[in-house]
């Protein structure tokens, strides 16, 4: 039987004291790809940010990779945020310090000690996103695809049961986002779970996964048809 991986029901969400979603239903299994997209301002962040922790979930019920968002302490969220892999739109690299020890510094972190295993572990996520021969760049160094890979990498040290993507493709040019969009379908299909918001339709249309669309404060499911996701 398929495991539920993410379940949201009759879920609320706030940003301070604005209702952003005022009822969402949203059920994910594992091995699931769902795009989630709508018009900005819609609350696709928010919904993101409600799922790693940032926000709390105001009302209704929510689970997450074995953790429940009614009652989530803050003592809790490192220990979520280790079993979600988070990729954002800016990549969020620190930039005073290479590939290497970016990633480094995640794994340092979240408790990794062995230098061994630590440097197998960081050749393996960045040979996943073609960037092992780019250990030693600064960010600044790389390309904005380039940045987006070893984002990825990162997102994937602790193996995730999980990925949340918030429009990883924004500040790509289309090829370099289907580039990127491979990188995260060769993921998927090695078994990961992928949630990721998008404006981006004609990445939708090519890599074509079950589709959420939030409007009106709630979550509608899109059959696969141009003229309906617009
Ligand atoms: N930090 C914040 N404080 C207060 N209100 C916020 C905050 N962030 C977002 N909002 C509001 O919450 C609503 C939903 O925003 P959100 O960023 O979730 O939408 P979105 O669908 O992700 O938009 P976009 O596609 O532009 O990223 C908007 O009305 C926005 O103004």
């Amino acid at each position: 039987m398929a495991e539920v991986i993410l379940s949201l029901q009759n879920a609320q969400i706030f940003q301070r004291e604005n209702l952003v979603l005022s009822d969402v239903n949203l059920s994910i299994n594992r091995g699931e790809f769902v795009y989630l997209i709508g018009k900005t301002g819609s609350g696709k962040s928010s919904l993101m940010k409600t799922l790693y922790g940032d926000l709390p979930l105001e009302n209704g019920k929510g689970s997450i990779v074995g953790f429940n968002l009614n009652n989530l302490k803050e003592k809790e969220i490192p220990f979520l945020r280790r079993k979600i892999g988070i990729v954002f739109q800016d990549f969020k690299l620190l930039n005073d310090r290479s590939v290497f020890d970016n990633l480094l510094f995640v794994l340092r972190a979240t408790g990794w000690k062995d230098k061994t295993k630590i440097k197998d572990k960081i050749n393996e996520v960045l040979a996943k996103v073609g960037m092992e021969t780019k250990d030693f760049k600064m960010p600044f160094q790389l390309s904005g695809g380039e940045q987006q890979r070893v984002a990825i990498a990162r997102a994937l040290l602790n193996n995730p049961d999980l990925i949340l993507a918030d429009e990883p493709s924004g500040n790509l040019d289309p090829a370099t986002s289907v580039d990127v969009m491979n990188v995260l379908k060769e993921i998927h299909d090695s078994g990961k779970t992928i949630l990721m918001a998008t404006h981006d339709y004609a990445l939708i249309l090519k890599f074509p996964y079950r589709t959420i669309k939030c409007e009106g404060g709630e979550l509608f499911e899109v059959v696969q048809q141009k003229s309906t996701i617009n």
